[in-house]
C-alpha cells in the first residue's frame, strides 16, 4: 500500500519535468506543474525596451494580491523595483519576473510585451489595470511541441526505478528507508535537500546497465510529454568498483540513447511515435571535481563531439567548489569550439556571477541571485538563459507554482517555445526541422482558434 502511494507520488517527487497536475488543483488549468515544462526548457532572448519601468511597477503595487504578499518589510519588493530600473536604463523589455524573499528571476523577450508578476498577466498595450490571466489547457500543453534544454539525467530518474533499486540492492548504508521515503515524498526540496538527495540517487545507479536503463526511461517520458529536442546533461563518472570510467559511463548513457529509439519505434500503435524526438547530450562538470577532471570531461566532450555531444555544462551544489579551478577547462572548451552553459547565480555569489558572464558562455542556468549592477550586465551580455521555473519552484527558491504562471496565451507560449530553438546547439538542418515542427503546431492551433471563434 505504502508501496503503491509511493509509485504514485513518482512524478512529483523526482521527475521534476512531469508533465502532471498539481494535487489540489484542476488540471484543466494553467495551475500545474505541466506548464513548467516549456518554461524549463525555454531559453529566452532580449530586445530593446518597450516598456515603461515605473508604471509598470505601479500597476503591480496596485495589484491588491500583490500587496498581500509582498508586505512593506518584504526586502524582495524594492529588488523588484530595482529589477524594473535596470531593464530600462539597458533597453531591455522584461516580459516576466518573480520576486522572492532570496531571489529574483526576469525573463525577457521579443515575442511579447505581456509582463507578469505574482501569476497574474497584465497587458501593457491596453488600458487599464484589470488582471488578465489566461487559463490554458492541460490538454494543450500535452499537444504542444516542447523543447527541454536543462535537464540532469540523474534528477530525472523514475522514482519507481529508484525504489525497485532501492529495494533491490540497498543504499550501502548512505541513507535510512525513513529517509529515503522522506525525500521521495517531499514534493518541493530546499537546494541543499535536493544536494542530499543525488548521492543518495548516485549510489542507486552506479553500473553502466543501470545508467543505460535511466536514461531510455527519461527519453521516453520526455517522449510521452511531447519534447521533441533534448538536451540530456550529465556527469561522467569513474567508479573503479563497477569497472566504470568516465568515457565509458557516456558510452552507457550513448547506448541508453540508441535502446530509447528502439523501444519507441517498436510501438508503432502509438501514435507520438510519429515525432522523431532529437537528443543530444551535454557532459556536465561537477563543482566537487578537481581541474584534471574536469579537463578530462571537456576532452571527452570534444572526442565524442560526432556522437551526439554537443557541449559542455557546469553544475554541482553551488556553494562547493571555487571558479578558479573550472577556469581552464572552460577555456578549453571555449578554445575547442564546444558550445558552454554555466549553472550561475544560484546562491549569491558576485564575484562568480561576474567571471561567468564574462567568460561569455553560450547559455546561462537558473541565474537567479542577482544584484543590481549584475542584472545590467547580464541584459548587456545578451547571454540567453535557461530559466529553471519547474528546479526553482521544487528548490523552493520562489514561493509557489501559481507565482510562476505565465498567463500568456496558448499561442503566445508556442511562440516562446519556438524562440528557443535558436538557442539550442543542435545543427542548422536540426534546427531547421525543429522550426518546421513548432510552424505546423501553430498553424493548427490558429486553425482551431479560428473555427472556435467562428
Ligand atoms: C537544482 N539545481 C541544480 N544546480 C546545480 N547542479 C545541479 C542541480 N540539479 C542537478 N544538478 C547537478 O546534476 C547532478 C545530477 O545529475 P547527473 O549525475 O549529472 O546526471 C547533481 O549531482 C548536480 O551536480
Amino acid at each position: 500500500m505504502i508501496l503503491g502511494w509511493l509509485l504514485s507520488a513518482t512524478v512529483y517527487a523526482f521527475h521534476i519535468s512531469g508533465l502532471h497536475p498539481i494535487p489540489g488543483h484542476s488540471d484543466e488549468t494553467i495551475y500545474c506543474r505541466g506548464i513548467l515544462i516549456p518554461s524549463d526548457s525555454f531559453v529566452y532572448s532580449t530586445k530593446p525596451a518597450t516598456v515603461n519601468s515605473s508604471d509598470c511597477r505601479e500597476r503591480i503595487r496596485e495589484n491588491p494580491d500583490v500587496k498581500a504578499r509582498k508586505s512593506a518589510d518584504d526586502p524582495a519588493f524594492p529588488e523588484c523595483g530595482s529589477l524594473f530600473r535596470a531593464a530600462n536604463q539597458s533597453k531591455y523589455e522584461i516580459i516576466w519576473i518573480a520576486v522572492t524573499r532570496y531571489r529574483t528571476i526576469a525573463i525577457t523577450s521579443h515575442d511579447t510585451s505581456v509582463a507578469h508578476y505574482g501569476g497574474v498577466g497584465y497587458d501593457f498595450n491596453t488600458e487599464g489595470h484589470e488582471p488578465a490571466p489566461v487559463a490554458v489547457r492541460m490538454a494543450t500543453f500535452n499537444a504542444m511541441p516542447k523543447l527541454e534544454l536543462h535537464a540532469h539525467l540523474n534528477g530525472c530518474v523514475r522514482s519507481s526505478t529508484l525504489l525497485e533499486l532501492y529495494l533491490e540492492r540497498g543504499c550501502e548504508g548512505r541513507i535510512s528507508n525513513s529517509d529515503l521515503e522522506c525525500l521521495i515524498l517531499k514534493e518541493d526540496r530546499s537546494l541543499t535537500e535536493c544536494f542530499r538527495l543525488f548521492p543518495v540517487i548516485h549510489a542507486l545507479t552506479t553500473d553502466h546497465a543501470i545508467v543505460k536503463r535511466i536514461t531510455k526511461e527519461a527519453i521516453e517520458d520526455f517522449i510521452r510529454d511531447n519534447v521533441v529536442y533534448l538536451e540530456l546533461r550529465t556527469t561522467p563518472k569513474s567508479n573503479e568498483a563497477y569497472g566504470m570510467s568516465k568515457r565509458s559511463y557516456v558510452e552507457a548513457v550513448l547506448a541508453g540513447f540508441e535502446a530509447a529509439e528502439v523501444s519507441y519505434n517498436t510501438k508503432e500503435e502509438d501514435s507520438r511515435s510519429k515525432h522523431l524526438m532529437q537528443v543530444r547530450l551535454l557532459l556536465s562538470i561537477d563543482r566537487r571535481e578537481s581541474t584534471e577532471e574536469a579537463m578530462e570531461t571537456v576532452e571527452l566532450a570534444w572526442e565524442l563531439r560526432c556522437r551526439g555531444v554537443v557541449g559542455i555544462d557546469l553544475s554541482g551544489d553551488p556553494v562547493i567548489g571555487t571558479w578558479k579551478t573550472f577556469l581552464p577547462a572552460l577555456m578549453r572548451a571555449k578554445q575547442l569550439g564546444v558550445p558552454l552553459t554555466l549553472h550561475c547565480g544560484e546562491v549569491p555569489n558576485s564575484e562568480e556571477v561576474r567571471a561567468m558572464i564574462a567568460l561569455k558562455p553560450n547559455r546561462l542556468g537558473h541565474v537567479c541571485c542577482l544584484e543590481e549592477e549584475e542584472w545590467k550586465y547580464l541584459l548587456d551580455s545578451g547571454i540567453p538563459v535557461e530559466v529553471c521555473l519547474t528546479s526553482n519552484v521544487s528548490t523552493e527558491s520562489v514561493p509557489s507554482v501559481t507565482d510562476h504562471h505565465f498567463g500568456l496565451s496558448e499561442i503566445e507560449l508556442l511562440l516562446i517555445a519556438k524562440s528557443a530553438v535558436n538557442y539550442t546547439f543542435a545543427d542548422d538542418m536540426t534546427k531547421l526541422a525543429l522550426h518546421r515542427i513548432f510552424d505546423d503546431a501553430l498553424e493548427k492551433m490558429q486553425g482551431v482558434k479560428s473555427t472556435s471563434e467562428g
